[in-house]
């Protein structure tokens, strides 16, 4: 018997939501890989709906990291400012192909002197997410030293990475576009997905965590069904030979006497 309430029908992904720039995108697929949908059609997704997968979210001081989860969680926005102390969570319930996903969205400090305790929070992340104030370049960056900072406690190889600009609405089209430029190299060199969101507005805010869900469950499944199946011979999964994952092609192609 399923005891827990459905999921709110606004969280219900059926198809995969597509990268905001092509340039700076974890993969440009226009679907989920095939193997993930045949997967759950036929309810192969191992522990993966019953999982709940971390994701922390970094970044300078007063970038809006906690307008952003709150943006998308309550549908709410504070202009004023109360600064993190330590971190925070929530946790956001989402049904993807079918399958219950959900998403324990860790907020982290940004302050130095509550950075120490937000760190020990940052193990067994699945997906990254680093914000920067599209309006504040030092605070682009500092991102470098977040993400390492990040790393030190995961798998670099497996964690999914998104680098998000926020307050989007206090840029004008010019400045935006100069901005865009420079966050796009950085993405790039981080091997980061790219998005510029306004908690205020809320432009961008759903889209983006609706394709961190999406990216995310589908790593998940593909991981369980590579653990699962991938072992057994004329079965095997190739979950990095697909030529539309950019970062993966570009510099992490497997060895040709992989089958
Ligand atoms: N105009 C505008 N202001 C924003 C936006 N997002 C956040 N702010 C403002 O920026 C300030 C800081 O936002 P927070 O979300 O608290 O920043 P934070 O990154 O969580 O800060 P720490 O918890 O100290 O790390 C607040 O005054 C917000 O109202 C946005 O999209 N647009
Ligand atoms: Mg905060």
């Amino acid at each position: 018997m399923n005891i827990l309430a459905p999921v709110r029908r606004d969280r219900v992904l059926a198809e995969l939501p597509q990268c905001l720039r092509k340039e700076a995108a974890l993969h440009v697929r226009k679907d989920f890989h095939p193997r993930v949908i045949c997967a759950c059609q036929e309810h192969r997704t191992g522990t993966v709906g019953f999982k709940i997968s971390k994701v922390i979210v970094v970044g300078d001081l007063s970038v809006g990291k906690t307008c952003l989860i709150n943006r998308f969680c309550k549908d709410t926005f504070d202009k004023n400012y109360k600064a993190t102390i330590g971190v925070d969570f929530e946790m956001e319930r989402f049904e993807v192909l079918g399958i219950p996903f959900s998403l324990q969205l860790w907020d982290t400090a940004g302050q130095e002197r509550f950075k120490c305790i937000a760190s020990t929070y940052y193990r067994g992340a699945q997906a990254i997410i680093i914000v920067f104030n599209l309006n504040d370049v030092a605070s682009l960056e500092h991102t470098k030293q977040w993400l390492a900072d990040a790393l030190k406690e995961n798998d670099p190889s497996s964690v999914l990475l998104f680098l998000v600009g926020s307050k989007k609405d206090l840029s004008t089209p010019a400045q935006y576009v100069l901005m865009e430029k420079d966050a796009l190299k950085v993405a790039q060199e981080m091997k980061a997905e790219y998005w510029a969101v306004s908690s205020l507005t809320g432009e961008n805010v759903r889209e983006f965590f609706f394709r961190v869900a999406a990216l995310t469950f589908e790593a998940n499944v593909l991981a369980e069904l590579e653990k699962s199946g991938a072992r057994r011979i004329g079965d095997v999964v190739r979950i990095h030979s697909d030529d539309s994952n950019l970062y993966l092609t570009a510099s992490k192609k497997k060895p040709t006497c992989c089958p």
